[in-house]
């Protein structure tokens, strides 16, 4: 292990804004069933606790009752229309260029997402991703998610460092960083419920171009 500090992002909502496709592959199940369909608003508002949380949500939006039969139907249905490339996603501006100084600054960057494994990977390669993320946890890598600690801490023990400023979006985020003792620095776009105020963090950002600045700061920070 080293005494380096690593960054590890979140994916929906911090890295890319994915909520179009998400919404849209929901509404294609609901068509899919004769049910109606969800606002985007709705569908942004499910995102945060993968996509088994995300069906439940929509059953109940739709007046679906609570059937564990029918519920892994239509996530299965659902999982069909999330396993492709993602049309409708795109990275938030300055994503790229920040990664990028980002690693000439030498951090070793990771992830860690409620995402299902399969449309991580297709998006982490669709956006060129990948080459920057040196360990990935989704939703499958452990049984526990989060706001459990424990993929936020699988991350930081591959990338082999003592610490980690883990970077999200959302309450979930901020707890799972809480829980795992690391520092969080939130990004301010994209699909929390809560206001900047009432989420505990070490650091707040709206645009990516601010994100090497903000790192640079936290390091000297830790090493003073
Ligand atoms: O897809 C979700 O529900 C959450 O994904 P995230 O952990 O990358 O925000
Ligand atoms: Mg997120």
């Amino acid at each position: 292990m080293t005494a380096q500090t690593a960054l590890i992002f979140d994916l929906d909502g911090t890295l890319i804004d994915s909520a179009p496709d998400l919404h849209h592959a929901a509404n294609t199940v609901l068509r899919h069933e004769n049910l109606p369909e969800i606002s985007f608003e709705q569908a942004r508002s499910f995102i945060g606790k993968g996509a088994p949380v995300l069906i439940s949500r929509v059953m109940q939006a739709v007046g679906l009752p609570e059937d564990p039969a029918e519920h892994a139907r239509l996530l299965a249905l659902f999982m069909r229309e999330y396993d492709k490339p993602p049309a409708l996603t795109r990275l938030y501006p300055g994503v790229m260029d920040a990664l990028a100084r980002l690693r000439a600054m030498g951090l070793p960057m990771g992830l860690c997402t409620n995402k299902p494994a399969s449309p991580t990977h297709i998006a982490l390669d669709h956006f060129g991703l990948a080459p920057f993320l040196s360990a990935v946890a989704c939703a499958e890598t452990l049984p526990q998610r989060k706001p459990d600690p424990a993929p936020l801490r699988h991350v930081l023990a591959e990338l082999g460092t003592a610490s980690a400023l883990y970077v999200g979006d959302s309450e979930v985020d901020a707890e799972t960083a809480q829980r795992a003792g690391l520092p969080f620095a939130l990004f301010t776009e994209g699909y929390r419920h809560t206001a900047v105020a009432d989420l505990p963090h070490a650091h707040v950002f709206d645009h990516f171009d601010a994100l090497p600045d903000l790192v640079a700061r936290h390091l000297r920070e830790r090493a003073a």
